[in-house]
C-alpha cells in the first residue's frame, strides 16, 4: 500500500501581541512565528477499507475524532469524496517528539502534516496556499506549520507574510510534562484582564499589524544578530500565565539568569519556555544547569535550534 512518511517541526512564537478583540470570539495578534528543529514524524498510509484511524503511543494524545491529525483527514474527505472512495481510507501514524499541549503547535503541526501527506497519495496537487486555506479552518497555528520558517502572522494567525531564513540559532527549551494550559482560557483571561485596552478602530488595527513589519525584532531577524532578537521577544500572553502558573514563571526565571542566556520567553500560550543562547555547547551547559537547579523527572529539556522550514516529506514508498 502506498505511503508517505513526513515530517512535523514544531514552532515557537519570537513575538506574540494581541491587539483587538474579533467578533468570532477570537483575537486579532501581531505574531512573529518561527519553526525549531523538534519535530514529530507522521506516516500516512492508504488503507483497504474506506475508514480513518490514528496511532499513537503517547499516553497525552487521543486516537480518537478529536485527534488534530484525524480531523485534517477527515476534512480532506469530505472536501474530496472522491478521491477518498477511489483510494480507500488513511492510516495515521504518530510518532510524538513534541511536548503535549505546550504552546509548540503539536497538534497543529500533525494537522499540517497530514493535509500534505493526503495531498500527495492522492494526486490532488494542491497549492500552498490552498492548503494553508485548508488548515486555517482546523485551527489558527495550521497554515503557518505548512511552509514554516520564520513569518509573520497576523489576523487569527493564519494570514502569513515570510521574513529572511533565520538558520541555526541554538535554543534550550523547556516544559513540565504533566502542566498544561489551555489556548482558550489563556485568550479568555487575557480578554477579561486586558480587554479594555484594545485598539478598536479596524483602521488602527491594520496599522499595528504593519507596524511589526517595520518593527525592531524584523530589524533584528534581517540582520540575523541572536543577541538583539534576544532582547525584543515579547508574548502577551505571559501576563495571564506567568502569574497563575508559579512553575512557568520559576523556570522563566531560572533561564533569565543562567550565564550565556541572551533572551527567554514563555512560547504561545505556554507553558513551554525557551531561552536563546549563543552556542551549541552554551545549550548543553544551560540544560544541564537548569536540570541540576530543577532535578524533578517531570521537567523536560531540549537543545534545539531554528530551522527554515516546515513539512518536509522524507520517504515515499
Ligand atoms: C497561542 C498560539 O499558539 C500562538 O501561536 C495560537 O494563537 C493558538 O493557535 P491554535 O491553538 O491553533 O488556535 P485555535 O485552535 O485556532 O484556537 C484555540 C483557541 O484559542 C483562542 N484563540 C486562538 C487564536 C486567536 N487568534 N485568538 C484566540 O482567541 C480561542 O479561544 C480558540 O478557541
Ligand atoms: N496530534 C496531536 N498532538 C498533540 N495533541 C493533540 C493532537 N491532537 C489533539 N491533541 C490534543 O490537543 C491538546 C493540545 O495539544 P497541542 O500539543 O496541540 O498543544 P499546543 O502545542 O499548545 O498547540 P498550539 O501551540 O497550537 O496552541 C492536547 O491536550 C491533546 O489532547
Amino acid at each position: 500500500m502506498h505511503s508517505y512518511s513526513l515530517i512535523a517541526p514544531a514552532k515557537i512564537n519570537l513575538y506574540l501581541e494581541i491587539i483587538g478583540n474579533r467578533p468570532d470570539g477570537y483575537h486579532e495578534l501581531a505574531m512573529i512565528l518561527q519553526s525549531i528543529d523538534l519535530a514529530d514524524q507522521i506516516d500516512v498510509h492508504a488503507a483497504s477499507t474506506q475508514t480513518i484511524r490514528v496511532y499513537c503511543d503517547h499516553p497525552q494524545v487521543p486516537i480518537d475524532q478529536t485527534n488534530l491529525a484525524y480531523r485534517a483527514a477527515e476534512l480532506m474527505a469530505r472536501k474530496f469524496p472522491d478521491a477518498f472512495s477511489n483510494f480507500g481510507g488513511i492510516d495515521i501514524t504518530i510518532k510524538k517528539r513534541i511536548p503535549v499541549a505546550a504552546g509548540l503547535a503539536g497538534g497543529s503541526t500533525n494537522a499540517a502534516a497530514v493535509l500534505v501527506g493526503i495531498d500527495l497519495l492522492w494526486n490532488l496537487g494542491l497549492t500552498k496556499s490552498e492548503l494553508e486555506e485548508l488548515g486555517a479552518t482546523l485551527g489558527s497555528d495550521v497554515p503557518f506549520c505548512i511552509s514554516g520558517g520564520t513569518v509573520i502572522a497576523t489576523g487569527r494567525g493564519e494570514q502569513l507574510s515570510p521574513l529572511p531564513n533565520l538558520n541555526h540559532i541554538n535554543i534550550v527549551l523547556a516544559k513540565y510534562r504533566s502542566l498544561e494550559v489551555s489556548t482558550p482560557w489563556a485568550y479568555q483571561t487575557y480578554r477579561q484582564v486586558f480587554g479594555s485596552t484594545y485598539i478598536k478602530d479596524t483602521k488602527d488595527l491594520v496599522a499595528r499589524a504593519n507596524a511589526v513589519h517595520s518593527g525592531e525584532m524584523v530589524k533584528a531577524i534581517v540582520a540575523k544578530d541572536a543577541a538583539e532578537i534576544s532582547q525584543k521577544l515579547h508574548n502577551d500572553l505571559e501576563k495571564v500565565v506567568l502569574p497563575a502558573y508559579p512553575q512557568v514563571l520559576q523556570l522563566r526565571e531560572l533561564f533569565a539568569s543562567q550565564e550565556g542566556v541572551l533572551g527567554t520567553m514563555m512560547s504561545g500560550s505556554g507553558p513551554s519556555v525557551f531561552a536563546i543562547v549563543e552556542s551549541p555547547a552554551q545549550a548543553e551547559v544551560v540544560k544541564q544547569q537548569i536540570r541540576t537547579a530543577i532535578p524533578d523527572e517531570d521537567l523536560e529539556l531540549f537543545v534545539t535550534g531554528t530551522i527554515t522550514t516546515g513539512i518536509q516529506i522524507i520517504r515515499n514508498s
